[in-house]
């Protein structure tokens, strides 16, 4: 491909992506992929290259762009290169008109960074939100033979991690498949020790997902005690037991939750987990640097919706820990209404419950818990918070 047919391409990749913004379809990174499946004339540079194209041009629009070529626009602002590539040349972009406009530029939509900037996040920290992520992995220390790795890495901020450059082939690496590492952001790696989870303890993951975190507090509990991992949507939970098989983690059993029903089939566990980790569904603010269109996805009344699951999903925790125990609340969100708000209507509706300082190796305090970003932290932005119930 022509440089301006990769430029051509991009254009065509944002229509898709921006389409999908609006209604709810498949995310960016399933797009251009589908995009190649189907072009198999692009080689592995073009692919790149078209890939970086598109994710700057979103990463450079703040709220969702009229079209595709708006955006590439908007990215070719100030950068002559990339103009010059708007030719007209066969497969390339027509040139540029004299009145065209560009799309808008800035972090977010305005609704967005004004709930940004009143949950204290200044103008670099949310710039930050839109850096690129590199990549985070955890050593799993189920795993006792030597770590043998193609590249060593940097040691990140959490204790088990290792910082690579992104976009390293990972899932190929022999430490990889015989899950002697797992990806996972150190944030959510120091998420997970805010757990402290300890060997022999009763553990409930309550929207475990694929398992990420089931698999790093199996890890801490050496493999020894009970993790009961749940989530609602079965593909995800489906995902876990080939991962625990691979980390080696045996103590993890999955639950389908019904939605609306959580408790249902947990009736069995009323007040006797050592710990409940909730790490809520939500808006995603956090994770912006790996999934920079979500923020032209999110609306008030998602948010609003999200907000209402997660305050029912806390409340629904809390029942299943025994007296003394813990409630560790987790969001990859920097919206205080996802994070200390919560957590404060949480506080002030259940008397007895205290919020407990946690000892990490990053982070600020943020209310009644501790708050991650990528500028100050270099992870994904978190809010964590862990409470101990009433003895
Ligand atoms: C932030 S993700 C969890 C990520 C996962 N813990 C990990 O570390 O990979 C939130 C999860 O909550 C799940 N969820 C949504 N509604 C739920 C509900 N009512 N009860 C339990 N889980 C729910 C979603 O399916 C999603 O997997």
């Amino acid at each position: 491909m022509t440089p301006a047919a990769r430029v051509q391409a991009g254009i065509e990749i944002l229509d898709l992506v921006i389409a999908a913004a609006r209604t709810g379809g498949a995310p960016a990174d399933r797009i251009v992929s589908e995009w190649f499946r189907t072009r198999r004339f692009a080689g592995s540079k073009d692919r790149r290259a078209v890939r970086e194209l598109v994710y700057s041009a979103i990463r450079a629009c703040g709220d969702v762009p009229q079209t595709g070529r708006s955006a590439m626009l908007r990215l070719a602002w100030g950068n002559p290169e990339l103009t010059a590539l708007f030719d007209g040349s066969p497969h390339g972009p027509a040139p540029i008109g004299i009145r065209e406009s560009m799309a808008g530029g800035g972090a977010a939509p305005k609704w967005l960074t004004q709930a940004l900037t009143a949950s204290d996040l200044g103008g670099g920290e949310i710039a930050a939100l839109l850096d690129r992520a590199p990549l985070d992995v955890r050593i799993n220390r189920l795993k006792t033979e030597p770590l043998e790795l193609p590249e060593p890495g940097e040691p990140s901020i959490a204790p088990n991690g290792l910082r690579f450059p992104a976009g390293l082939p990972i899932d190929k690496w022999d430490a990889f498949l015989s899950g002697a590492i797992e990806v996972q952001d150190a944030g959510s790696q120091l998420a997970c020790n805010a757990v402290q989870a300890r060997p022999g303890e009763k553990i409930i993951d309550l929207c475990a997902g694929a398992g990420g975190k089931s698999l790093s507090l199996a890890a801490s509990m050496e493999n020894q005690g009970e993790i009961i991992a749940c989530d609602t949507d079965r593909r995800r939970l489906s995902q876990l037991p080939p991962r625990a098989e691979r980390a080696g983690a045996t103590i993890i059993t999955t639950q389908l939750l019904d939605p609306g029903r959580e408790l249902a089939s947990l009736d069995s566990w009323q007040r006797r987990a050592d710990a409940v980790l909730v790490d809520a569904p939500c808006s995603g603010t956090g994770t912006w640097r790996r999934n920079p269109e979500a923020r032209w996805r999110l609306t008030t009344k998602e948010l609003d919706r999200l907000m209402a699951l997660q305050s029912r999903l806390l409340a629904a925790g809390a029942k299943l820990v025994r007296p003394g125990g813990r409630l560790v609340y987790v969001t990859c969100s920097l919206l205080d209404g996802e994070g200390a708000g919560q957590v404060g209507n949480f506080l002030a509706d259940h008397p007895g419950w205290r919020s407990e300082p946690i000892d990490l190796p990053a982070g600020r305090p943020r209310g009644p818990g501790l708050r991650l970003t990528p500028q100050h932290d270099g992870t994904d932005g978190f809010f964590i918070a862990s409470l101990s119930s009433p003895c």
